[in-house]
Formats: structure tokens, sequence, C-alpha cells
């Protein structure tokens, strides 16, 4: 434990971005500049509390915190679970509230009730995988995708698709919905697990903190 070093924080860009920056405001943490969405710099940081910031592309905040990169990182648990990196999960911060399903036009219900061999469309090959081979034990074929997924089952790609819905409206609005819902997500925040064992009391001060605004807010 040194008082010296420098924590760092890897941090998830778009949606999870700007409601991390505002809980840790909320326990006097300020990554000033960060705030400014023109700015191109990468690394911010905070000298009074010896913290460092950067934001990277969501499924890489778990590589950063593996190798000890960032001590600490928050992340949506779909990235999480389908980076499954070695780092410890300690707190679930509440938002970015949405469900991982297996969705797809009414009439795929039959397919999945008689564990046809389907195709299904994600960007989340490994939750997919896992779920259909380990919790269903259903062989399928799966299709790896980057975006717009909800186009899958629409031209023909794949029978189903396994992504996230929040409002629904997605779904909604292509003729497609919910069939199976495999599991709840949300932001949560992950360590490396050196860096716990030697920054114990900083590291835990800082989940204690959050926690009482997570507790209080949700
Ligand atoms: N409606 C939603 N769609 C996608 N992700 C959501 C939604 N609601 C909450 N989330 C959370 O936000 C994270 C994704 O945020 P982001 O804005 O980076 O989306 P993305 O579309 O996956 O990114 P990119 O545009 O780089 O592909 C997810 O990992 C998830 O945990
Ligand atoms: O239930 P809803 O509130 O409609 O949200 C769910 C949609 O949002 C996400 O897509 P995103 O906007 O990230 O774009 P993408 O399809 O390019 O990943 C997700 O993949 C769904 O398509």
């Amino acid at each position: 434990m040194s008082e010296d070093r420098y924590l760092t924080f890897a941090l998830a860009k778009g949606r999870l971005a700007d409601k991390t920056l505002e809980l840790l405001a909320q326990i006097g943490i300020s990554c000033g500049e960060m705030y400014d969405k023109k700015s191109r710099k990468l690394i911010f940081v905070n000298e009074e509390k010896k913290l460092r910031f950067f934001l990277s592309k969501g499924p890489d905040v778990p590589t950063y915190v593996e190798y000890g990169a960032a001590d600490i990182g928050v992340a949506g648990k779909d990235t999480i679970l389908e980076e499954n990196k070695r780092a410890y999960e300690v707190l679930d911060l509440g938002f970015g509230a949405c469900r991982m399903c297996v969705c797809g036009p009414a009439s795929a219900k039959e397919l999945l009730l008689h564990h046809e061999r389907i195709r299904v469309a994600s960007k989340y090959p490994v939750i997919a995988k896992d779920y259909f081979y380990n919790k269903k034990h259903q062989t399928v074929d799966i299709i790896k995708l980057n975006g717009s997924v909800e186009l899958g089952p629409i031209v023909g790609l794949s029978d189903v698709i396994v992504d996230i819905v929040e409002t629904g409206s997605t779904l909604k609005e292509n003729g497609l919905e919910v069939l199976e819902e495999i599991c709840p997500l949300s932001a949560r925040m992950i360590v490396n697990q050196v860096s716990m064992q030697m920054e114990t009391e900083r590291i835990r001060n800082l989940i204690s903190q959050l926690k009482n605004v997570v507790d209080k807010d949700y």
C-alpha cells in the first residue's frame, strides 16, 4: 500500500459514461475535463486524490482491469460476461439497467419449445452459447453480428437473436418480441485482483462510499 500510488479507473465510453462520472462526483471525485465532449484527450488525473481516469470502448474495460493497466473498471454486466476476464466484480451500480433476452418473431416460439437446431444472431456470442448449450442444452448455430442485430430474423439471416432489451421499442418497431429472458443487466464495478490485495483500504473505502450513494438512489 503506497500513499503516492495513483489508482487508475477504466470507464466505458457511450451510454454508461455520464452516469459513471455523475456517481463519482456524488462522492466528491471529480474527473475534470472528462465532461468536455469535444476533447480528444484520453487520460485525466485528479492530483489531489491521486486518481487517474480513462475512457475506453466498453468491451476493452475488463481487459485493462485484468492486466492491471487499470485498478478499477466500470462496464455493463453484458460486457463482463461476454469478455469473461479475471477480475473481482465488487458492486452493482444500478444504472444502465436492461435485460439480455432471446428475441424473435412470435413464430419462433415453437422452434425454441422443440429444441430445434436454430440460427441465433448476436453481438454477444459467448453469452448466447452459454445460454443455449449450458443452460438449455440446445444445439444452435451462432452468428456473430456487430450491431442492428434485430435485422437477423427480419432479413432471414437467423431465427432468433440474443440481444439487450431496455424499453422494448426497437423490438416493437421491428415486429419482434422477447421470447425468453436470459438475465438482468446493469453497470458493475470491477477490480483487478492484485490491486485489491495491494490497495485494500483505499479500494474498500471507495466501494463503501459508492455503495451508500447507490443504495440511496436505487
Ligand atoms: N438500450 C440499451 N442498449 C444497449 N446497451 C444498453 C442499453 N441500456 C443500457 N445499456 C448498457 O450500456 C452498455 C452499452 O453502451 P454503449 O453506448 O457503449 O452501447 P453499444 O451500442 O454497445 O456501443 P457501440 O455503439 O460502441 O457498439 C451496455 O454494455 C449495457 O450494459
Ligand atoms: O429496448 P430498447 O430500449 O429499444 O433498446 C435495445 C436496443 O438498443 C441496443 O442497440 P444500440 O442502440 O446499442 O445499437 P446497436 O444495435 O447498433 O448495438 C440494443 O442492441 C437494442 O437494439
